[in-house]
């Protein structure tokens, strides 16, 4: 899979990508690939223990606001370019994307094999791909779209970027807004 992934970049022959895989981050964490689209993820390569710093994120480049993108702060989103673009989203995440610092930080003890996966609301308000949650947490939010359409009482279960916890005051206590109906 190349830096640049994109959209286009389903995988119909998992066993062939599997082979011509280097990691970016080798010892640290690694791709499982899975064939289809958004079916791979990231798992981590060690134990981890909890609050322990998996990676200082370096190598980024602004862009475009996209579903590989990540928003660091109101008007600045960027890429990965890493195997990091493969963190999936999850309601119960292992870890946290601290966009202050450029820090990925396991949430609890993570066991070699594991997957590393955070809250794409804790960065994102209005996401540019949105899509019905397949975690399986007990308290999943079912359709993740961006923080704008989480309620202040599910986001206060979540570590949020500062940008976020900023947007989120501004909007104030009242509910948040209604999710737009399409999701992909
Ligand atoms: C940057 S990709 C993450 C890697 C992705 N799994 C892949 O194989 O390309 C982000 C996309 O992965 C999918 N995704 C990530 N976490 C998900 C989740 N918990 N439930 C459903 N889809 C998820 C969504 O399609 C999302 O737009």
């Amino acid at each position: 899979m190349p830096a640049t992934y994109t959209k286009e970049d389903t995988i119909t022959d998992a066993e062939a990508v599997k082979k011509a895989y280097k990691p970016t981050h080798p010892g640290l964490f690694e791709v499982v690939y899975a064939e289809g689209s958004f079916n791979s993820e990231l798992v981590a390569s060690k134990d981890y223990k909890k609050d322990e710093v998996i990676v200082v994120v370096e190598g980024t480049t602004p862009g475009p606001k996209k579903y590989t993108s990540v928003q660091v702060s109101r008007d600045l989103h960027i890429e990965l370019n890493s195997d990091l673009v493969f963190l999936n989203h999850s309601c119960d995440p292992s870890v946290s994307l601290d966009t202050d610092k450029m820090q990925l930080i396991a949430n609890r003890d993570i066991k070699k094999g594991g997957p590393l996966t955070f809250f794409y609301p804790s960065s994102e308000w209005e996401m540019d791909q949105s899509f019905p949650c397949w975690c399986g947490a007990e308290k999943c939010s079912k359709s993740i779209q961006g923080a704008k359409y989480l309620s202040a009482e599910t986001m206060d279960r979540y570590y949020v970027t500062s940008h976020i916890r900023e947007l989120l005051n501004e909007r104030g206590p009242e509910a948040a807004v209604a999710p737009p109906k399409k999701t992909t």
